[in-house]
């Protein structure tokens, strides 16, 4: 016969009952039984909804999905970094090796680029200047703009060789090989490498869900057909990096570069300033480097994140998972089918680019591009009840460039002579964002503005230069981006409350 088995609930209370003293007849027993039976089945009832209201809410753990969305190069995955610094810092930590050959390979495309600009005819397209396209009118119905100059072509080199040039282009010569392997390696099967034109030195690219982190880091050990190439890598570069200075250093370089404005300190994924640092044998990336390391997204990424700090108790250990989608033209038909089920979008817009153009269409000025990617985003149906943070983005870079004499107004003529710095050009830019999303957006969603400087680090202390301390109030405008983060993670968690158990 079964044993019963008691559960003991507290002192004095066990289930089943243990048999009475009293002497009970066949019909009590068979009652007896029948109710505990009866208990039995409603118990184990309860017991299986539980378990699967449990199973439920597991498979269902509240998600955040967050989509980042903005053009090429307004800092998308650089705000993802910033995400992963802040709320899950060990796997940041864990993962910033990979980020050694993104930046060893910036490094080197810079150096190939100027190398290239020894020879008469570089290897890439020749463009026009960057401020080719000017924004005549934000009107916010009609943002319209206008070319004032067409692509134009190169007959000589664009930096003078000299002898000591030509000796350093040829000791440089294996620097050609490590871009290659580097691109090869970081792109896994599928490399997408392009010159992009006289003005800018380098993209690499990664299609979603290569891999690449991982190949990133393999060794010989992990790859024992292959020579450990990223070892290799680093030693080739260890051994340049006198000649890399030198060639950086050099005044007839710096001479051709800034007689073709080509300004490759303002571009993606610039460390020629650091050779010594990131070409020595034992460099580790810092936050701040993978924060302005360059690598360009294909298609749509998912990143889960499963948080480790959090400022709500049961915030942490649950999940948000951000989409970083590729922001140049032909990778915008790849973001629709993520606006379905998303509880917030971070629109991202590099306010510097406002004498540039996008590289995959050189007569489009790449502020005027914002504003129409902003507006069809404003009038998206599916997107009406969304949660939506704009971050004016690259406040440092708009910075410098009107520091440095670049006129806003010159390029959005509706500017007309107000003042040429960031306070007033970004007062200007909100208005003009916000009134998009006034006219075309649900009237009842309000928008939340931001201005970032998405590579200072997460982790640095607030507001990156003396400059923008003065100008703005920290509780306003531009501020670290660790305190804007904070906020965007309550905002959309205030938002999104209803269907989930966050608090
Ligand atoms: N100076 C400066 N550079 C920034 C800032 N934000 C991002 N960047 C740099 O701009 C480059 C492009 O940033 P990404 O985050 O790769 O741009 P993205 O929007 O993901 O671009 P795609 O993947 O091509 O769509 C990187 O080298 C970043 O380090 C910023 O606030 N200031
Ligand atoms: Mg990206």
């Amino acid at each position: 016969m079964r044993q019963r088995t008691s559960i003991s609930y507290d002192s004095g209370h066990i289930w089943p009952p243990p048999p009475t003293n009293q002497e009970e007849t066949e019909t009590q027993r068979t009652e007896r039984l029948e109710q505990e039976r009866e208990a039995k089945r409603v118990s184990d009832e309860i017991d299986k909804a539980i378990e699967q209201h449990r199973q439920e809410m597991k498979s269902r753990r509240p998600q955040m999905k967050i989509l980042l969305l903005g053009q090429a190069e307004s800092g998308k995955s650089t705000m993802l970094k910033n995400f992963q610094l802040s709320f899950t810092p060990k796997a940041f930590k864990a993962e910033s090796g990979a980020w050694r050959a993104v930046i060893h390979l910036n490094l080197v495309r810079s150096v190939n680029f100027i190398l290239d600009l020894l020879s008469a005819n570089p290897q890439f397209a020749i463009s026009s200047s960057p401020a080719s396209v000017i924004v005549t009118g934000f009107d916010v119905l009609g943002i319209s703009q206008s070319p004032d100059s067409q692509p134009g072509t190169l007959t000589g080199p664009i930096i003078e060789p000299t002898d000591e040039l030509r000796r350093l282009k040829m000791r440089l010569s294996p620097l050609k090989r490590v871009e290659e392997m580097l691109s090869k390696r970081i792109s896994a099967d599928d490399p997408h490498v392009s010159r992009k034109g006289l003005n800018s030195a380098s993209e690499v690219s990664v299609r979603s869900g290569s891999g690449w982190k991982a190949l990133a880091r393999l060794s010989h050990r992990t790859r024992p057909q292959s020579p450990d190439e990223l070892e290799d890598a680093g030693r080739v570069i260890e051994a340049c990096r006198d000649d890399i200075t030198e060639l950086w250093a050099d005044p007839v370089v710096q001479k051709g570069l800034s007689s073709n404005d080509i300004a490759l300190q303002e571009q993606s994924g610039f460390f020629l300033n650091e050779v010594s640092r990131i070409a020595s044998k034992d460099y580790v990336p810092t936050p701040e480097d993978i924060l302005k390391a360059r690598l360009q997204t294909m298609g749509v990424e998912e990143h889960r994140l499963i948080m480790e700090t959090g400022q709500f108790t049961t915030e942490s250990g649950r999940e948000w998972v951000i989409y970083d989608v590729g922001g140049s033209r032909g990778q915008r038909p790849a973001w629709a089918p993520f606006f379905d089920d998303v509880n917030a979008i971070i629109f991202l817009v590099p306010i510097s680019a406002f004498n540039q153009t996008l590289s995959e269409d050189r007569s489009v000025n790449r502020l005027w591009d914002s504003f129409y990617l902003w507006q069809s985003i404003c009038t998206n149906r599916i997107l009406a009840n969304v949660t939506i943070i704009l971050l004016l983005n690259k406040v440092d870079a708009l910075e410098a460039k009107l520091n440095s004499g670049i006129s806003f107004s010159k390029y959005v003529t509706s500017y007309k002579d107000s003042p040429n710095n960031v306070e007033a050009v970004s007062k200007y830019l909100k208005a003009k964002f916000s009134a998009i999303h006034r006219q075309h957006s649900n009237r009842t969603r309000k928008l939340h503005i931001h201005l970032t400087t998405a590579t200072a680090s997460a982790c640095s202390p607030p507001l990156h230069s003396d400059t923008l301390n003065t100008l703005f109030s920290p509780s306003q405008d531009h501020q670290a981006t660790s305190i804007i983060l904070v906020r965007i993670r309550e905002l959309i968690l205030t938002n999104n409350l209803i269907d989930s158990d966050f608090v």
